[in-house]
């Protein structure tokens, strides 16, 4: 099936902010996270930057190619924000096309290219020197819709009782969900 852009998600160039603070890729309260920072595009898309810093090594000077693949995976899961779904990474496919030095911006957009009940296919790119610059990353994902359950059943319970009484988490847990 196409994918259908949710009639209340958010409106094409407003930025996203994080969907838990303490996420690796888009929190604020990880000093050594991505910081990534995700922008509603047209339609089911998706625009974000993130910059490599020296935290986020492999080998001397360049990022670590796991670190990049977060960054792609982080993109791809922004995507939920617009389908008003909450989904998981069930599978990510990475092409390493160009390293990435420390101190690049990667400008990084994802789209979701079909649905099909429960599973979410997409699509990202990553690419240096500017938003039409050469792609160095290139990812394939398939998501999976879950309930809030999934993360309530099996997230450590200590981080869990800390989300459920903060009230700015559970406004961002409900704004990823299709109001009935
Ligand atoms: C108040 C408390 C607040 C807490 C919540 C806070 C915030 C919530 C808001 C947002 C958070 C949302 C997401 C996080 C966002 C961004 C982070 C980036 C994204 C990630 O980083 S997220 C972490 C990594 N991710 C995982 O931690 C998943 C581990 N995994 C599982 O938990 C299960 O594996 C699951 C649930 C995926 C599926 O399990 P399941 O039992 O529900 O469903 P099942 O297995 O039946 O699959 C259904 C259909 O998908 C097909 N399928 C499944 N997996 C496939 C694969 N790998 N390849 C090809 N096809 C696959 C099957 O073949 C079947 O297809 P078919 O229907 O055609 O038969």
């Amino acid at each position: 099936m196409t994918p259908v852009r949710h009639p209340d998600a958010p409106a094409p160039g407003e930025l996203l902010g994080a969907h838990y603070g303490e996420c690796f890729g888009c929190g604020g309260e990880q000093p050594h996270g991505l910081h990534l920072q995700a922008r509603a595009g047209e339609g089911v898309s998706i625009t974000a930057e993130f910059t490599v810093q020296p935290a986020h090594q492999g080998a001397p000077g360049l990022a670590h190619g796991g670190v990049l693949a977060t960054a792609l995976d982080e993109t791809l899961g922004s995507l939920n924000w617009l389908l008003r779904t909450i989904a998981v990474t069930g599978r990510l496919e990475t092409d390493f096309v160009r390293p990435v030095p420390v101190g690049t911006t990667l400008y990084l957009e994802a789209e979701v290219t079909a649905v099909a009940g429960r599973k979410i296919y997409s699509r990202a790119t990553g690419r240096v020197g500017g938003p039409e610059g050469p792609v160095a990353v290139r990812a394939e994902a398939l998501f999976i819709e879950v309930q809030v359950d999934h993360f309530v059943n099996h997230g450590r319970p200590e981080e869990i009782k800390a989300a459920m009484s903060d009230p700015d988490q559970i406004r961002r847990a409900r704004a990823f969900e299709v109001n009935p």
